[in-house]
């Protein structure tokens, strides 16, 4: 598959180049000549987009848990869609205010399951979105079935748009009042003051704060589940009904102050990923065609408006600059924090700070199309697909809770029945058993955890395209990277021109033909040494690339190859004087290729491309983290490893076809988990093959950020092992959260069995623990 995969999505990637070349290719730009796309566009040919040819070829990894086709991609990145066709299915996303908690979740989750019509559902509880993927008359009846349960459903409005998510501010003096009169409830009975008193003061308690407990607990038990509300209605419930008064709305009070606290740093997990969104303006300012300059709010702006922004303003839309220079702080975007010079010509990216001089730019993308936006609804996607830490925990919170309910119920009626116990005092016990039945702290963990690791990694220019990615990096035993573009800058320069017969200038004006029709780095660097020697392209016909090997083509009627060591031997024309030469050469760190004819070699050409400042640091980085580095080339052995021990990198594998990329890679597999990483355009399917795949300069390549499973916004290698370090650290939350929830329960079921738990207790281990594990999860941001 891999020798079609190139060729056609490489033919059609030239042709819809969305984006302009990428800012900071310093090559010359070319003359108006059709270019043949190559075998490989390397890293600095990031720009080019293409996300609809990449699209049909996206891979379908059983892996990572949410699909990577779908209907159309573009569209389902371009946020919130109110309802789009998927096949001959509807797909609606709706926001539900109520549904923050994971119980909400397997409520809504159970009554939409067996329903006609309903083919498939998301959740993200930190947005609290559900998208449901329905027959196209079936949503009036799935709405329906989400009221019944007692939620609101919201569907966007007709912009597309989910709405400036309102926040629900219950006031806080209700609650307070709740306080007070529980606080009174237990002082009267401290006290030993009338019963009727601390009842009634318990009584104003609960229905101060308690009354919306009570209905979602009623509506949760109607549908047959035990949810949070469900068992602390009944055990209150409960404590009323045994004359624990002053506890009853004790609990009642604790727990909605906890669920609050909850509620609100929930709330920040959102926010982290908000923040992002907020990095974009409003407003940009927009040349109208009368030649005014006017503030338009972004989403109206459309795709070739020219745009305006002045030094220290924020860029509101992605674009190609038109006139003036600046430097950008693209550290939204990126991570990196060093400001990138833009000139004419160059992309610039919404979200990102221009700084220095005002930039006219013609805008490339609508306000819900751009990068950042890519970005954000990428992580909001990568949420809703379940890590495999959440999955066991869903197993595991099926089995605990009808666990610990039964063993409430047993509690209850047998040791009074059976051993003579004093029953109020059983059924008390049984009672705390039922509010540490529930599950809550343990199913928020991971998806919290994950959501603050997710945001964390894009703030640091990382996007990450699932929690499964997440959870997995830390194990990466291999990392399999490019050369050219990933270890290097490629952008080689050519260093060595030596004719091997005829007269120079004509020589090189035809391999500048040749070189001129490809986008390969090394072909790039052939025609621009020729154009800096003021030799003109020659014309050529039937030109052809072969990949891997080089290019070949008609000029004045003789057939020309410029190609490399390799295709000198198909051609059979290498010799012994050659073969010295090259080698010499090669073990310098070039690249040499030659132009020939079907007879003789008649000049070879040598270019050298820099390894960036960054790669070193990055492998050295990666062996402390114990991960072994391996390099794959098309490049010939020589260099491969001239390259591979400037860096310092374990071992390589040079002269490879691209095909044979993804043997290599496959084989790795075979010996522990591997990662890869490429640009993400031409090294596609070895990125696919690969556990992780990462794509390198992914800003403003949408190509890149689908293909990948992790995509890296700039070109810093540095990124792989502050996302493998990123992956370590999310795993220890992961772990002590797991264990914090579940401590805690097992802690106070203990002292429940004893008879030394409470009710107050109770409430501390359920909704404190989901406190606590938010908390921690929380820690992530600043990580
Ligand atoms: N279009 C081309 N123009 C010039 N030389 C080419 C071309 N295509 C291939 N070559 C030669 O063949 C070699 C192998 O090419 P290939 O694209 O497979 O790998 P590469 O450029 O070395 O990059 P990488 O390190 O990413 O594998 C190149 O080093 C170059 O010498
Ligand atoms: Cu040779």
């Amino acid at each position: 598959m891999g020798d079609q995969f190139m060729s056609d999505e490489t033919s059609q990637r030239s042709v819809q180049s969305l984006h302009p070349v990428a800012p900071e290719q310093e090559a010359p730009v070319h003359g108006p000549v059709t270019r043949e796309g190559g075998s490989s566009d390397h890293g600095s040919c990031c720009g080019h987009g293409g996300a609809s040819s990449q699209r049909e070829h996206a891979p379908d990894h059983g892996c990572c848990g949410h699909d990577h086709g779908g209907s159309d991609r573009a569209a389902d990145l371009s946020g919130l869609q109110g309802s789009v066709a998927e096949g001959d299915k509807q797909r609606t996303a709706m926001r539900i205010m109520q549904m923050d908690c994971p119980v909400e979740e397997q409520m809504i989750r159970k009554k939409l399951e067996g329903m006609a019509g309903v083919e498939r559902m998301d959740f993200n509880l930190v947005q609290r979105v559900l998208t449901v993927v329905h027959a196209p008359d079936a949503l009036d009846t799935v709405l329906a079935a989400i009221r019944s349960l007692g939620f609101t459903p919201e569907l966007p409005d007709a912009s597309g748009e989910l709405g400036s998510k309102p926040e629900q501010h219950t006031p806080w003096w209700p609650l307070a009042a709740s306080g007070v009169a529980a606080i009174a409830s237990e002082a009267v009975h401290w006290l030993q003051g009338p019963v009727w008193l601390s009842a009634l003061l318990a009584v104003v308690a609960i229905a101060g704060c308690g009354l919306t407990t009570f209905r979602k607990g009623w509506t949760a038990v109607r549908n047959g589940n035990l949810n949070i509300n469900a068992l602390m209605s009944i055990a209150v419930t409960g404590a009323l009904a045994i004359g624990q008064w002053p506890e009853a709305a004790m609990v009642m009070v604790l727990f909605n102050i906890a669920e609050l606290i909850e509620a609100r740093s929930l709330d920040r997990a959102r926010h982290a990923m908000e923040g992002l969104v907020e990095l974009a303006p409003a407003t940009a300012t927009v040349r109208q065609p009368d030649g005014q300059w006017q503030a338009v709010a972004v989403e109206e702006i459309a795709v070739g408006s020219r745009v305006r922004v002045r030094p220290g303003e924020r860029i509101g839309l992605d674009g190609e600059v038109l006139a003036g220079q600046s430097s950008v702080d693209q550290a939204p975007i990126t991570g990196e924090s060093l400001p990138v010079e833009k000139q004419v010509g160059d992309s610039v990216y919404a979200g990102t700070i221009n700084q220095a001089g005002e930039l006219e730019f013609r805008t490339t993308a609508t306000a819900s199309d751009t990068t950042l936006a890519r970005i954000i609804h990428t992580v909001e996607e990568a949420q809703s697909a379940r890590a495999p830490t959440q999955r066991f925990i869903d197993r595991f919170s099926r089995i605990y809770t009808p666990a610990v309910v039964a063993l409430a119920a047993l509690m209850a009626v047998v040791p009074p029945l059976v051993a003579g116990g004093a029953w109020l005092e059983w059924i008390y016990r049984a009672l705390v058993l039922l509010v540490i039945a529930c599950p809550c702290a343990l199913v928020i963990s991971t998806p919290v955890t994950v959501v603050t690791g997710l945001a964390n990694a894009a703030r640091r220019g990382i996007l990450i395209k699932g929690g499964v990615h997440l959870e997995q990096g830390r194990r990466l035993d291999w990392l399999a990277l490019d050369k050219t573009g990933t270890l290097t800058h490629g952008r080689p320069v050519q260093t060595e021109f030596e004719a091997l017969s005829d007269d120079p200038p004509a020589l090189q004006s035809l391999a500048a033909g040749l070189a001129g029709r490809s986008d390969h780095p090394v072909s790039l660097a052939i025609a621009a040494a020729a154009r800096e020697a003021q030799c003109d392209e020659a014309a050529v016909e039937q030109f052809e690339a072969l990949p891997g090997r080089g290019v070949k083509g008609r000029i004045d009627g003789r057939m020309l190859w410029l190609g490399n060591h390799q295709l000198a031997h198909e051609l059979d024309v290498c010799t012994p004087a050659i073969e010295r030469r090259l080698e010499a050469l090669e073990r310098e760190g070039r690249s040499v290729v030659l132009l020939m004819t079907e007879q003789l070699a008649l000049a070879l050409f040598a270019v050298a491309d820099t390894v960036k400042e960054t790669s070193r640091e990055a492998i050295d980085e990666l062996h402390r983290l114990g991960i072994r580095t391996l390099m794959l080339t098309g490049d010939n052995h020589h260099t491969a490893r001239s390259i591979a021990s400037a860096v310092g990198i374990d071992s390589v594998r040079g002269q490879l076809m691209p095909e044979e990329k993804l043997q290599a890679v496959a084989e790795l597999t075979g010996q522990g988990r591997v990662g890869m990483i490429g640009d993400g355009i031409n090294d596609a399917p070895a990125l696919t093959r690969a556990d992780i795949g990462f794509a390198m300069g992914a800003m403003g390549a949408d190509s890149a950020i689908e293909t990948a499973d992790v995509a890296l916004m700039d070109d810093d290698l540095r990124k792989v092992p502050a996302f493998i370090r990123l992956s370590r650290a999310t795993r220890a939350v992961l772990i002590q959260n797991i264990v914090l929830a579940l401590g805690i329960k097992v802690v106070f079921l203990a002292l429940t069995l004893f008879g030394m738990g409470t009710l107050w207790m109770a409430v501390f281990a359920d909704v404190g623990a989901s406190v606590l594990v938010v908390l921690n999860a929380l820690r992530m941001l600043r990580a």
